[in-house]
């Protein structure tokens, strides 16, 4: 065991060298297999040379090239090992291919450096007719009458039937990959197809599958996970003329790889903890009220654990491992699972959790919203207990309805996606919806429908400011353009890096683009009529800012002023925002207001409005805002931001300081 440890840190610290040093996992996973079986080997060359004696198993062993008793041990190894580099064995299939890969590779090197096997195979050779130079020379044997030739034939067989037994191994695990692969495309397939018919086009399935994040990681992690090892079995060995038709087959991107199939499934964690789903109802396809028919598989539930582990949210850990527990032993698997390994990887969860657990309480800090409340002695625990995460929401929901906002809002802000309203009553009280007729007089035969969410500050929805077709025209033009929204690096301010607090994708709205861009002036004329302020006219609005999200895609709370003089020198700030949504999303994406306890849920044509600075010329602070993790569709946004120098008298200075 002792020896084992070592080698362990040994490997360990090896593999941490290698990560930094930029190797991939899969060079990494083989030179550890090289390690593994050189030092194997190593050892028991050491001991010949040295005279030492061998025991009996390890004669045996050299000579019949059975490693089965020292495999479990090597097993064990690996398995532990996994659980320490979760980084490289995040898959359970991996790590089991991994063993068999190994077991392979010393069978193999035990074949060849065997020279007594190597003897059987050349008579192998020739028996069966591949060296005819030397069967010839050789005397016919008389197999029926010689039991020496009956011996031979024994052992020649014993040399057949040890390639023909690897031979039969790799295929069913070939079969295995390739029928995973295939299950898991027709399973996501059929759900698709039982949802909107089997004849929906092409397009309409897309969108279907693209709308849900249980499909969308399994999509990537398909092309990220299993269709590498297909290709790498396919080049193998496949018919030349089935392999000639699939690398004839286009492709116009580079397909998902690793890190795809990892954002995949800390997509899923973003999703979950925004909005307060649990992993059961999660992977059995319950998205807040909206039900699905996808579902995950015990092996999948696995890896999305391990995948938590490795980023350290052990709460995610021990409830998804759990789950893909219960998962295994109700029979609901796909054959994927190694349930010592899973056993392992969980115990592993619940003693790190514990650990974390005991730093946090230690350094009396509570900010690892990933731990439960409680240490976790038995995994059934996790269904029951509450996340510190839980605990925080809860807290902030208390002190916002106390009228108490100095608590971090950040709570308030998850609570507000996972569906809660926090305003008190008194605030409640004074909202209302009306039909807007007034306000001009075009209102009076088409009047609009507005509701209040707010009223200091003022935040309205305005229903119908835009029709499908311009919405649908409007996507069009835009989603050739779209780029990953970014931030300034402020180490370089010469480089732009992808946004972490804003996930989603953004361009700039070409009015000209348009078909008809009299159909925008109209929809932009009837924002003026709303609000009461200029748009159109130049310098009063920027240009419309498109910006679309996809499952668990987000942004951050903020506030849209910029302030920052030098991009506002000339325009002013941006007093006011008309946020226009261009999609209906069914789960997840509202628009929060954290200070405020409300948000406005993404309803397609409808427009959102309110003013970011107070009269006085200063930001207002309570209208910090956020876009929630999309839980299930494709959310679009268009942004008209109202600028102040060209609105200055239709926003003038008030009378009192607050206003
Ligand atoms: O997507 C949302 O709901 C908010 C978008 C937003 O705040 C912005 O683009 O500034
Ligand atoms: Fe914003």
């Amino acid at each position: 065991l002792e020896s084992s440890v070592m080698q362990l840190d040994t490997l360990s610290e090896s593999v941490k060298g290698m990560q930094d040093e930029g190797f991939s996992n899969s060079e990494i996973i083989n030179t550890i297999k090289l390690e593994l079986s050189i030092s194997r080997t190593k050892s028991l060359i050491g001991k010949l040379y040295n005279d030492e004696e061998l025991t009996e198993q390890e004669i045996a062993k050299l000579k019949s090239g059975d490693v089965d008793d020292n495999d479990e041990e090597l097993e064990n190894l690996l398995r532990q090992f996994s659980i320490y580099t979760m980084e490289a064995y995040n898959n359970a299939s991996a790590s089991s291919l991994l063993i068999e890969n190994v077991k392979d590779e010393i069978i193999e090197n035990e074949i060849e450096n065997d020279e007594y096997e190597q003897d059987i195979a050349s008579i192998a050779a020739r028996f069966m007719g591949n060296d005819e130079e030397a069967t010839k020379k050789l005397p016919k044997p008389d197999y029926a009458y010689s039991p020496y030739d009956l011996f031979k034939l024994v052992r020649l067989e014993e040399t057949i039937y040890k390639p023909l037994k690897k031979y039969v191994k790799k295929v069913e695990m070939k079969l295995k990959v390739l029928k995973s692969y295939l299950q898991d495309y027709e399973g996501s397939s059929e759900l698709v197809a039982s949802a909107l018919g089997s004849k929906a086009a092409l397009e309409q399935r897309a969108q279907a599958i693209v709308s849900n994040p249980l499909t969308s990681y399994r999509l990537i992690r398909r092309f990220a996970i299993k269709l590498p090892d297909v290709w790498a079995m396919l080049a193998e060995d496949l018919e030349e003329e089935l392999w000639g038709k699939l690398s004839t087959i286009p492709t116009q991107h580079q397909p998902p790889n690793e890190k795809d199939w990892k954002e995949s499934i800390e997509a899923l964690f973003r999703i979950q903890y925004y909005n307060g789903y649990n992993a059961k109802e999660f992977a059995n396809g319950n998205l807040g009220e909206l039900e699905s028919n996808v579902k995950l598989t015990a092996a999948q539930c696995m890896e999305v654990g391990l995948r938590a582990v490795a980023l350290k949210q052990h709460g995610h850990a021990l409830e998804w491992l759990y789950l893909a527990q219960n998962k295994h032993l109700n029979g609901e698997d796909d054959s994927e699972i190694d349930a010592k390994f899973l056993q392992q990887s969980l115990d592993y969860a619940m003693k790190e959790h514990n650990r974390a657990w005991d730093d946090n309480f230690k350094s009396r800090s509570l900010a690892h919203t990933y731990l439960y409340s409680h240490k976790i002695n038995n995994p059934e625990e996790v269904e029951v207990m509450k996340t510190n995460s839980d605990l925080f929401k809860e807290l902030s929901k208390q002190l916002r309805k106390q009228e108490q906002y100095g608590y971090h809002h950040q709570y308030n802000f998850m609570s507000l996606c996972a569906g809660e309203s926090l305003q008190t009553e008194k605030e409640r009280s004074r909202l209302y919806c009306w039909q807007e007729k007034t306000k001009h007089p075009y209102f009076y035969i088409n009047p609009l429908n507005v509701e209040l969410l707010n009223d200091d500050p003022y935040l309205i929805q305005v229903y119908n400011v835009i029709g499908n077709n311009l919405v649908e025209e409007v996507r069009n033009v835009t989603i050739r353009n779209l780029a990953r929204s970014q931030v300034i690096n402020y180490d370089d301010p010469d480089v732009n890096d992808v946004s972490k607090t804003r996930t989603s994708s953004q361009t700039w709205l070409d009015a000209y683009s348009l078909r008809n861009p009299e159909k925008l002036r109209s929809v932009m004329q009837l924002i003026e009529k709303i609000t009461g302020l200029y748009t159109i006219k130049p310098g009063s609005s920027e240009e419309l800012q498109v910006a679309c999200y996809g499952t668990s895609h987000h942004y951050d709370e903020h506030l849209d002023a910029i302030q920052d003089p030098r991009r506002t020198i000339t325009t002013g700030e941006r007093i006011a925002t008309f946020m226009v949504y261009l999609s209906t999303v069914e789960q997840g994406g509202k628009t929060a207001f954290p200070v405020l306890g409300t948000a406005a849920d993404p309803i397609q044509g409808s427009g959102v409005f309110w003013y970011n600075m107070r009269k006085n010329g200063e930001p207002d602070k309570r209208t910090w805002h956020g876009g929630c993790p999309v839980a299930h569709g494709i959310k679009w946004v268009m942004n008209s931001w109202i600028l102040e120098h060209e609105n200055f008298l239709k926003y003038p200075c008030g009378l009192h300081a607050g206003e």
